[in-house]
């Protein structure tokens, strides 16, 4: 049974930003935190993108913007808005053309820096003062991006939706967030994709070409009908369905192929989902609109052309990296592929001698695919509302490289989210010095469906709590499971069902530590296991067991636990100790095995006392071990 002497409270006071995250100089500078803070939370941002879809772009989570101190030349410098003014302005650098209403959206919150066509070098060297970076397609973000700029750098935006240009892996492992724009150009690309199909299937380029060189070839440009052919869409993704819809409305026979896809979302537009070896042998004409990947990488070769029906003509506005382009000029060269019609390109622009854009049977475009003004602002839009989203600590709607945590789970967890980052940081300082910390177990005791809980953002935290103490690293929800295996520690979850009110998504948290000694030997449960478990009261996290011996106390300042013979006066003489020393007393709870046995007294303190101070507490002939912990 734990008791415990209270000191009012005021619990929003908990979610207050202190003075010191944000004058804090080292590493929680650069991490992304994921805290509630209730007093200054906003609206759900909302966008209304091209097709009119209002899609959530943040969730209404915010945290500390633990942005850097400002170091470097400045840059387009703008009034500060409410939000951002207790804080230094983030550096944010715009490294291609961005639609005016997105920089808008940018500079009412940081200072942005507009600089296009950087050569890497010159990259590398703006980077490493910047805390947000915005690129399209032509930005290479490489893992030398990431080291130059030593953590600084938390969010890169891409304005559009292929983020095959940045390195995610580097990105991740420097717990730099990726995000994107998924939605805002997808009609701009099926339209684009369409535009080639129509022109290339009537030679509307190369009669163009003709007619203003002085030709007029009406015999030459004899071209081929789209209706009732076959149309192969290679990816039916979101621009894959919407050329499959417009290509429908021009009369073709569609199919697709997705291995991700759902047949009946297929079905909805009225297209079969086929085999990879089906599309291609069958259609008439080939659209590929699937992402750059291993698995994708020139999935359009020698063999792939080699099984296609003869006079196939594709059509390319994914990536160019998808077709083996020699092997392309090859298949053009013998009239198996009739005609291409390519807006990307392995490399970008391509070679000017290149084979397959000299090609008489080949149409270009420079990747225009997302140029229209109207996806231009679109993405321009998202991607600064989802770049500022971050920067202020909210997990966005469009992230690439980190668990999307919908935004009514998310604001549900936020006092989870604190505990869970408090008790790892507790128990990682309950380990003896030297040994090392291989494996964690988490028990979440919930009253709900166990499905129904999302942990990722939990075990983030006690990841964050575990090893930021004791390590050089920074670590949030983008590179907490990557940190983690990288230190070989093995942190495994289990849910258990408990009787408790299911209007709360856990009932309490606990965190085992197995393989080590203990600091404080009371810790140690009957499994061996150093063991601390939590809970949410009134919304601010409280420890609620040690060990075996059960507690109460908030998790906030720091903790003095002390194992001790039960007996009276103990509260009294140490809460003396800590008063002479002038150490303020937050919070105290005893807890005991039975009466005038073992007991463990936990002490809440808001300073940090001094080596005399615990000294003397250690003195106390009842107490049998003590330890000081650092929240
Ligand atoms: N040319 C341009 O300016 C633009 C190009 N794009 C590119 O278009 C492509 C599609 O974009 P979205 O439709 O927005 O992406 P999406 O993610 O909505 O769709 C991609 C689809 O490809 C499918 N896929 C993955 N691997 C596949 C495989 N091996 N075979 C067949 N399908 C596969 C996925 O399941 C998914 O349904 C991307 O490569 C993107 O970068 C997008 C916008 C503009
Ligand atoms: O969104 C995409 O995937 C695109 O390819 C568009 O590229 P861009 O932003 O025009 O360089």
């Amino acid at each position: 049974m734990a008791s415990s002497i209270t000191k009012p409270k005021i619990f929003s006071s908990l979610f207050v930003i202190s003075p010191s995250s944000t004058s804090q100089p080292s590493k929680s500078k650069n991490s992304l935190s994921f805290l509630d803070n209730a007093s200054n939370s906003r609206p759900i941002g909302t966008l209304i993108s091209r097709n009119n879809h209002v899609s959530q772009r943040s969730c209404p989570i915010k945290s500390v913007l633990e942005a850097a101190t400002a170091t470097a030349t400045e840059i387009d410098k703008k009034p500060q808005n409410d939000t951002a003014s207790e804080f230094p302005r983030p550096r944010i650098l715009v490294s291609e053309k961005l639609g005016e209403a997105g920089l808008e959206v940018l500079r009412g919150f940081g200072d942005v820096e507009c600089a296009y066509e950087l050569s890497s070098d010159e990259l590398c060297a703006k980077i490493s003062v910047c805390d947000a970076l915005i690129v399209r397609s032509g930005t290479k973000v490489s893992r030398g991006v990431f080291e130059a700029a030593k953590g600084k750098l938390k969010v890169v935006g891409r304005a559009g939706v292929g983020i095959d240009n940045v390195d995610l892996a580097a990105a991740t492992e420097f717990g730099c967030l990726v995000v994107n724009a998924p939605t805002a150009n997808t009609v701009a690309a099926a339209e684009h994709g369409i535009a080639l199909l129509a022109a290339m299937a009537r030679n509307v380029a190369q009669a163009d070409a003709s007619i203003k060189a002085g030709k007029w070839q009406r015999n030459k440009y004899v071209g081929v009908s789209l209706v009732g052919k076959t149309l192969a869409v290679m990816g039916f993704g979101k621009v894959g369905s919407e050329v499959a819809r417009r290509a429908k409305g021009l009369g073709m026979h569609v199919i697709a192929h997705d291995p991700y896809a759902a047949a009946d979302r297929a079905r909805g537009v009225g297209v079969e989902l086929v085999p990879f070896e089906q599309a291609i042998a069958t259609a008439d004409f080939i659209s590929l609109h699937m992402p750059l990947t291993p698995a994708t990488s020139k999935l359009f070769n020698d063999e792939t052309f080699a099984k296609m029906k003869k006079g196939v003509r594709i059509v390319n506005v994914a990536r160019g990296g998808v077709i083996d382009e020699d092997a392309l000029v090859r298949a053009l060269d013998t009239g198996v592929v009739a005609q291409a019609a390519l807006d990307v390109f392995t490399e970008e622009p391509p070679p000017k001698d290149s084979k397959l854009v000299q090609h008489e049977n080949v149409i270009v475009t420079p990747h225009l695919g997302a140029s229209t003004k109207e996806a231009q602002e679109g993405v321009a839009i998202e991607i600064a509302e989802a770049v500022v989203g971050a920067l202020k600590g909210e997990l966005s709607a469009t992230a690439v490289n980190a668990p999307m945590v919908p935004p009514e789970v998310l604001s549900e967890l936020a006092p989870y989210v604190t505990l869970a980052e408090k008790l790892g940081k507790l128990g990682v300082q309950l380990v003896a010095g030297g040994s090392g910390i291989k494996s964690v177990k988490v028990v979440y005791k919930t009253a709900r469906d166990p499905d129904d809980l999302d942990t990722r953002l939990l075990r983030a935290m006690i990841t964050k709590g575990i090893i930021e103490p004791i390590s050089a690293s920074i670590i949030n929800l983008v590179n907490a499971d990557f940190t983690a295996k990288q230190k070989g520690l093995r942190i495994s979850e289990e849910r258990v069902v408990v009787d408790a009110s299911p209007e709360f998504p856990v009932d309490s948290i606990e965190v085992q530590i197995s393989g080590v000694e203990s600091k404080f030997a009371s810790s140690v449960s009957e499994t061996g296991d150093i063991s601390i478990e939590g809970k949410v009261k009134y919304g601010v996290p409280y420890l609620r067991c040690v060990g075996g011996f059960s507690v109460d106390v908030s998790l906030e300042g720091n903790l003095i636990l002390c194992r001790q013979v039960d007996q009276p006066g103990m509260i009294g003489r140490v809460g003396n100790i800590l008063g002479e020393q002038n150490v303020n007393v937050s919070f105290m709870s005893v807890g005991r095995t039975a009466q005038r046995k073992k007991a463990i007294m936990a002490i809440g303190v808001d300073e940090e006392p001094n080596k005399e101070t615990l000294t003397k507490i250690g003195q106390v002939p009842a107490i049998e071990e003590f330890v000081f912990l650092k929240l």
